[in-house]
């Protein structure tokens, strides 16, 4: 089944003074469901920006964007909201945790916005506080939680309503390389024994090489896809 289909997506940004510029040119490709896609490509070749609009956090000049086979462009702002929490986890370069709170009270956000239960807002967030081995760090703030453990806490965040398409945006990008391997170790264990789809925007060559499909981005066009192992 494909979870994933991009079709004929353009993006341009407007500049003050010429013409806007043009990031992303009439890109297509599918994902299957279980996929781990990784996109690859120069610093400033459009990835973060075509994460953005597989996210639905940013819109395409024209094309489209599909997930589980709906249009992420005919959906409004609400439903638009309600689908992203429900269905797409998104783990970013610089963790982007809610300061102010816990360790825990990040990872139940995503499960109080779709209004589950409070015994299993519980349940579910203490499950995955042991999967990424935080449990012991639940009440720490972001600023109390070292890189890779705030990279686990947004894993956390990430998983903990079961999405079925995972972006990941230079998931160890911040991070050192030891804590770096560490958590990829985490997410490809998590994504591998759970059969999700992940993307994963990396300029780590290992991390591409544990996908199982590699797409190179230049200039803002998908060049031919290669295989991972
Ligand atoms: N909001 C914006 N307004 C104007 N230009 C932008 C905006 N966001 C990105 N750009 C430009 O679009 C191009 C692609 O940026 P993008 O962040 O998508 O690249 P990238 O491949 O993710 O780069 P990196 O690997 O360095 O993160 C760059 O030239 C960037 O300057």
């Amino acid at each position: 089944m494909k979870i994933l289909q991009v079709k004929n997506l353009v993006k341009s940004y407007p500049q003050t003074s010429d013409n806007p510029l043009t990031v992303i040119f009439d890109t297509s490709f599918d994902v299957c469901q279980g996929e781990t896609v990784a996109i690859t490509g120069h610093s400033g070749s459009g990835k973060t920006t075509l994460m953005a609009l597989l996210a639905g956090l940013d819109t395409p000049d024209s094309g489209s964007v599909m997930i589980r086979g709906e249009k992420l462009g005919k959906m409004d702002e609400d439903r638009l909201a309600r689908f992203r929490a429900e269905w797409i986890g998104i783990i970013f370069q610089q963790f982007h945790l809610m300061p102010h709170l816990t360790a825990k009270e990040n990872i139940m956000l995503p499960l109080e916005i779709l209004k589950y239960k409070s015994e299993d807002i519980e349940r579910r967030a203490n499950r995955v506080l042991r999967q990424v081995g935080l449990d012991k760090r639940k009440d720490h703030l972001p600023s109390q939680l070292s890189g890779g453990e705030s990279q686990r806490v947004a894993i956390a965040r990430a998983l903990v309503v079961e999405p079925s398409l995972l972006l990941a945006d230079e998931p160890t990008g911040n991070l050192d390389t030891n804590t770096g391997e560490q958590v990829a170790d985490l997410l490809f264990d998590l994504v591998d024994s759970s059969g999700m789809t992940m993307i994963v925007v990396t300029h780590n060559i290992e991390l591409a090489a544990r996908c199982r499909r590699n797409l190179k981005f230049e200039h803002g066009r998908l060049q031919a896809a290669s295989m991972g192992n």
